[in-house]
């Protein structure tokens, strides 16, 4: 039975909720899954780093509270982030990429991602900053390395619309896809239709762990742009890049704006879109839509996401589900792993048969 050694690079709500389930399910994923996972090293920011060879106690992890550069305090660690040395040294079959998400040029994420690949490690990542800019080159990369990069969280956080598009869909020509892919805003919208002012919303946002690290991203529009791009570019075989996406976001809708739309039976609502045009090229863009009650994306409430894909040969195929949230993007790590090893596997069994 295959174990995983990982390495987490960001130690915050995401790869902190992996580190959750690692404590709590390793038995369950021996039994369902066929393997287990052990967390080999971790680099954060403001935690510090630390690297154990034979493996470090997830539970311990996760209930330490440790302070600014509390890994020093481990056996192995230092106070200070050291992700080229970890990425490039540590005894990880997997690097697990969850650090801020640059919508500006993906960095230092493309350069971990880089780093990690070129050293012949698998890379999972949710962050959106290196698929939305350098997806082509990475995958290019991994598969010169024999290894595979994965990014399901980087859309729709654990709901599969990558994986689910890419491979149960194959065949059905996906011509253009709408939708609802920003968790937070999403949110906010719906807790300022109940009453509250906009900073508010937003802060409960970032409690919840909906939000970027910065929440301009979210409400401004550039983290809906990162996932049209990366949609467009999976799906529709695009080459866009984020400033080729025209983008406004939510920040100038009015709390009367709200109030007037729900007086109108409407609601208004940030879509992303993209669309293969009839000379071929391919256009998206991000902006505020006031929709009818009765539009199928007027009903998406909350962090949850949804994106209809328009295909050639089924029409319209609605996906919806979480799209942000700490353990529902773990979860999309989980099955990026899961890819891998089933992967793995299946060349496994075909070099011995
Ligand atoms: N939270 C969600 O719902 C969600 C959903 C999908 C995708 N994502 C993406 O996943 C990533 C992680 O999200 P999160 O919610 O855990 O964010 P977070 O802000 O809670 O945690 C990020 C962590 O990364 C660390 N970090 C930042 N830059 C670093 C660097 N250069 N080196 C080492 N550590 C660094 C920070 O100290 C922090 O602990 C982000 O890119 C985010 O966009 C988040
Ligand atoms: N901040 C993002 C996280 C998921 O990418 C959102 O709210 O959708």
């Amino acid at each position: 039975m295959p174990i995983y050694n990982i390495a987490l690079i960001g130690f915050g709500g995401v790869n902190r909720a992996l580190a959750e389930l690692i404590a709590t399910k390793n038995a369950l994923w021996e039994r369902d899954l066929g393997f287990r996972l052990n967390i080999v090293a971790v680099s954060d920011l403001y935690l510090g780093s630390v690297i154990s060879p034979n493996g470090l106690d997830a539970k311990t992890l996760v209930e330490a509270n440790f302070a600014k550069g509390g890994f020093g305090q481990l056996s192995g660690g230092r106070a200070e982030a050291d992700n080229e040395t970890i990425i490039k040294t540590a005894p990880a079959d997997i690097i697990v990429e969850a650090t801020f998400t640059n919508p500006k040029d993906g960095e230092p994420a493309v350069s971990h991602c880089r780093w990690a690949l070129q050293s012949g490690k698998h890379v999972v990542t949710t962050n959106k900053g290196p698929v939305a800019i350098a997806a082509r080159e990475l995958k290019a990369l991994a598969k010169a390395n024999g290894v595979y990069f994965e990014y399901e969280g980087s859309v729709m956080s654990g709901t599969p619309v990558i994986r689910m598009a890419e491979k149960t869909l194959a065949g059905a020509e996906v011509k253009g896809f709408e939708g609802i892919l920003n968790g937070t805003s999403n949110f906010v919208l719906g807790r300022m239709e109940a009453g509250l002012d906009f900073a508010t919303a937003v802060k409960e946002a970032q409690i919840l762990g909906y939000a970027e690290a910065d929440p301009t991203a979210d409400v401004e529009g550039f983290d809906v742009r990162l996932k049209v791009v990366i949609l467009a570019n999976e799906l529709l075989r695009a080459s866009l890049k984020p400033e080729e996406v025209m983008c406004k976001g939510i920040s100038k809708l009015s709390s009367s704006d709200i109030e007037t739309a729900a007086a109108t039976n409407s609601r208004w609502k940030l879509i992303g879109s993209a669309a293969r045009n009839a000379d071929g090229t391919i256009t998206g863009s991000v902006s505020p839509k006031l929709l009818p009650l009765e539009h199928p994306l007027a009903g998406v409430n909350g962090a949850t996401n949804a994106v209809s894909l328009n295909t050639e040969l089924l029409g319209s195929v609605t996906i919806t589900g979480p799209g942000a949230g700490r353990v529902e993007t773990a979860y999309a790590l989980l099955s990026d792993i899961v890819a891998i090893h089933r992967a793995q596997t299946a060349v496994a069994t075909k070099v011995a048969a």
